[in-house]
C-alpha cells in the first residue's frame, strides 16, 4: 500500500478546463505540487479514454513473433518499431562521461521482462519526418488508425497540461507551445507478459528498470496489476497503485532541466508486488501499459528557465537539444 504521505495528488482536470478561476488555480498549484515534490500525479476527467487504444494494443501483442519483428526498433534517431523480450534495460548512466565499461556491464544484466512498440508522429497534422510508422493494418485492421488518433488526442491533452504548468511557474500559459509542434513525441505500447514467480522474484529481476524520463511529461495509462512504483527522496520504493480511470503523469528530465530541479524528474520502476494478479497456474498475469513521452521539438534548444536560477542557486544544466538528449540516454539503454 502507498504511504498515507504521499505526494502524488489525485486531480480533476475537468476543473482546469471548464471551473471557475478559483478552480483553476487550485489545479494549478496541485499540478505544481505533485510535480515539484514526488513527480507524479494522478490526474481525472480529462476527458481522455485509453480503452480502446488498449483494445488495440492486446491484438498487436498477440501476434506472432516473427510479424512483431518485421519492423524492429533498431534506429536510435527514429525510435520507432517494436524491441522484443530482453532487449531493453532502462538505466540512468552519467552521460557526460560515456563510460562504454558500464553500458557494457548494464546490457549484460538482467534484461527487462517486457516487449514493446514505439509510434511516433505521422506526417499530415506534424511535419513530415525522415522515417515512417509501420502499422500492422493487415493483421490488425485499422490499428494504424486508432493509434495515430490516440497519439492526437495525447498531444491535446499534453499540450493543456502544459499550459497548467507554465501558470503555475508564474510565465505566460503558452510558454511551452513554441517549443512543442513538431509532434516528437512517442506513443509506446507495453506488454509485460505472465511470469512465473520463480523468475520474477529473484533478485534484481523487474518488469522495467529504474529510470527517468527524457521529454517534458510522460501520460501513463496502466492497467489495474499494478507495480508501478517511485524513488522517494529517502531512496525507498514507493508503490503508484492503479486508480480507476486516473491518468499517471509524470515529469520528465526536459522539466527538470528547464526548472533547474524545481520539478522534478523521478526515477521509476515496474516490478511485481505480491499482491499483483496470478494465473491459474500461479504465476503472475500479464501487464499492459500505454506510455506517452511528451517531447519538446528535437531542434529547439531547453535553456533553464531565469527565473529558476540566481545568485543563491545557480543554473545546474547547460542548455541542451532535446534531440541529442534523447538519442543519448536511448544509446545508455539498448
Ligand atoms: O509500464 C509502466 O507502467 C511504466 C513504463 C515506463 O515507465 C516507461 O516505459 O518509461
Ligand atoms: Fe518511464
Amino acid at each position: 500500500m502507498s504511504k498515507p504521505d504521499a505526494k502524488i495528488p489525485l486531480i480533476d482536470f475537468s476543473k482546469y478546463l471548464h471551473g471557475t478561476s478559483e478552480e483553476k488555480a487550485t489545479c494549478v498549484s496541485e499540478i505544481i505540487k505533485g510535480f515539484t515534490t514526488s513527480g507524479f500525479l494522478y490526474l481525472t476527467n480529462s476527458g481522455l479514454s485509453p480503452a480502446t487504444a488498449f483494445e488495440w494494443s492486446k491484438q498487436y501483442f498477440a501476434l506472432p513473433k516473427s510479424v512483431k519483428e518485421k519492423h524492429p526498433n533498431v534506429i536510435k534517431e527514429a525510435n520507432r518499431g517494436y524491441s522484443g523480450m530482453g532487449i531493453e534495460k532502462v538505466t540512468n548512466l552519467d552521460l557526460d562521461t560515456k563510460d562504454e565499461a558500464s553500458i557494457a556491464k548494464l546490457r549484460a544484466a538482467v534484461p527487462d521482462l517486457k516487449e514493446s512498440l514505439e509510434i511516433g508522429s505521422d506526417a499530415g497534422r506534424y511535419p513530415a519526418k525522415p522515417w515512417q510508422n509501420h502499422y500492422p493494418d493487415t493483421e490488425v485492421p485499422e490499428f494504424g488508425k486508432v493509434m495515430r488518433k490516440f497519439y492526437e488526442s495525447c498531444d491535446e491533452l499534453h499540450h493543456e497540461v502544459l499550459c497548467a504548468v507554465a501558470e503555475g511557474l508564474g510565465l505566460d500559459k503558452n510558454f511551452f507551445k513554441q517549443y512543442v509542434n513538431a509532434g516528437d513525441h512517442v506513443l509506446r505500447l507495453l506488454h509485460y507478459p505472465a511470469a512465473s514467480k520463480e523468475v520474477l522474484t529473484q533478485p534484481g529481476t523487474v518488469r522495467a528498470g529504474s529510470h527517468t524520463d527524457y521529454g517534458t511529461i510522460t501520460l501513463l495509462f496502466q492497467d489495474m496489476s499494478g507495480g508501478l512504483q517511485i524513488r522517494t527522496p529517502e531512496g525507498e520504493w514507493q508503490d503508484v497503485e492503479p486508480i480507476e480511470g486516473a491518468i499517471v503523469i509524470n515529469s520528465g528530465d526536459m522539466l527538470q532541466i528547464w526548472t533547474n530541479d524545481v520539478i522534478k524528474s523521478t526515477n521509476h520502476r515496474v516490478v511485481s508486488p505480491p499482491s499483483a494478479p496470478t494465473t491459474d497456474d500461479g504465476s503472475f498475469s500479464a501487464r499492459y501499459s500505454i506510455a506517452y513521452f511528451a517531447h519538446p521539438d528535437h531542434d529547439r534548444l531547453v535553456n533553464t528557465i531565469e527565473t529558476c536560477f540566481d545568485e543563491q542557486r545557480p543554473k545546474k544544466y547547460s542548455p541542451v537539444y532535446p534531440g541529442e538528449w534523447i538519442v543519448n540516454r536511448l544509446t545508455a539503454t539498448y
